[in-house]
Formats: C-alpha cells, structure tokens, sequence
C-alpha cells in the first residue's frame, strides 16, 4: 500500500509516469484533468485578473484528490496540493496578487493542511519528482500543443516558465511530507525509450524499498508496461 506522488514543471511526463508507474505496482492513477479546467484558459489570457480564482480552483481539487488517495491508500497522483503553493507565490511574486489575497490563499491552504493531518493516513509515502530544463519543458509544451501555454501565445510566458523552473529547487529541497527522489527528465525519456523507462521503474521500486514501503523481494516484470508498437 503506496501513495506516490508527483511533482515537476508543466509537461515533465508527470500524466505519462502516473500511468506507468500504477500500471506497474498495480495501483490506481489519479489525475488532474486540465483540459476540463475552465479557469486555466481563463488564467492565460488574464493571469493579472485570474490568478486567485484558478489557485482556489485548483486547491479545492487537489484537497479533493488527496483527501481520496489517502483514504484509498494505494495510488499514483499526477500531481498534488504539495506543490501549488509554489505556484502562487511564484504569481503572488510577480505581482498578481494582492497582500489580502496572500494572506487568504495561506490561511486556506493551513486549515486545509491540517484536516489532512487529522486523516489516520496523514502524507504519501513517496514524492517523485521529475527535473527538466527549460529547453525539454518547450519541446514538450510545443509538441502538446495546448494553444494557451505556447510562447506563440504570449511572449511573457518565456519568463514566467523560466522562473518556475527557479522556484523548484528551494521547493524540493524544502518539502518534508514524505521520503522524496528526482528523476532527470531529460536524461530518461520513459515515455518512449523502452531502456530508459526500465531504468526509472527501477529506481523508483529500489527507492522504495530502502524507504520500507515495497517488500524486498517485490518483483514484477517490466513487460506489463511495454511501449505499444
Ligand atoms: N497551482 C497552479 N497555478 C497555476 N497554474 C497551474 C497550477 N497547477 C498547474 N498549473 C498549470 O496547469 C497546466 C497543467 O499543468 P500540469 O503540469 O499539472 O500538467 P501537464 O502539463 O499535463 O503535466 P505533465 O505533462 O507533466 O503530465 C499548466 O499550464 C500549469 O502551468
């Protein structure tokens, strides 16, 4: 019984290893639907205007993820309300949110955090993290093709990605819910090298088994999560 979650810049693979990964240890994937998200166009055309609503609209959905994947105790989640702070105060940063707006979003966030920890299973077990630079998160936006996230869109976009890249660092290090381990996405694509995905699967199964969390003589075939011809 696991509960791994995911972290990484927008197009790092997270949705791709979410569904890998639970094949593999035969657990269940929970994604964030983004194409369903209403705000997030919203957010792009008009993140001055829209930054508050999409950080509560997305806080109220990861509550809602994560309050179910601990409860059901045995998943993947593509991404988690471990993360969302960064983004808002990366936004609140750059001026898009007023001083009450900050104070309200963190007050949220704490009563939110601590119903969490009053749940019998508190935090995951695993925080898996996927590091890609700059370049691979654009090759991956472009090839996506999601028309609100594409520099062609919006020329300040270029900054704003870049400096969400600078706010993982300080994040990562900092975050202590649970045992935690970065994959370098941009030396493994598990998405389509058959090695490399083989690769990932291995550390993250030895990582959990040094963290007691896979028995360790768990083994499972990596043909169940063959790349389809
Ligand atoms: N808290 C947040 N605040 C602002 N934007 C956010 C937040 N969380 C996610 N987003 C935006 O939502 C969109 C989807 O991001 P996310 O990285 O979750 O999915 P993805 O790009 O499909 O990731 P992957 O390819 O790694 O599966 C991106 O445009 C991202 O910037």
């Amino acid at each position: 019984m696991t509960v791994i979650v995911l972290s990484g810049p927008i197009g790092a693979g997270k949705s791709s290893l979410t569904s890998i990964l639970s094949k593999y240890l035969d657990t269940k994937p929970f994604y964030e639907s983004v194409d369903d998200n209403p705000v997030l166009p919203l957010f792009y055309a008009d993140p001055e205007k829209y930054t508050f609503l999409l950080q509560a609209y997305f806080l109220n959905t990861r509550f809602r993820s994560i309050k179910r994947a601990l409860a059901q105790g045995n998943n993947v989640l593509d991404r988690s309300i471990y993360e969302d702070a960064l983004f808002f105060q990366m936004n609140a940063d750059i001026g898009r949110a007023t001083q009450e707006e900050v104070d309200t979003y963190y007050e949220l966030l704490n009563n939110m955090m601590s119903e969490i920890n009053r749940m019998p299973k508190k935090s995951p077990d695993l925080l898996v993290h996927i590091h890609v630079s700059y370049d691979t998160m654009i090759k991956r936006i472009q090839k996506r093709g999601r028309p609100y996230e594409q520099l062609s869109y919006d020329a300040t976009l270029e900054d704003y990605y870049k400096r969400l890249l600078r706010y993982y660092k300080p994040w990562y290090e900092k975050y202590d819910y649970s045992d935690k381990m970065v994959i370098d996405g941009d030396k493994y694509d598990f998405m389509t090298n058959e090695a490399d995905r083989e690769i990932v699967l291995k550390m993250i199964v030895d990582k959990l088994k040094a963290c007691g969390k896979l028995p360790l003589d768990w083994n499972e075939s990596v043909s169940k999560v063959k790349i389809e011809a």
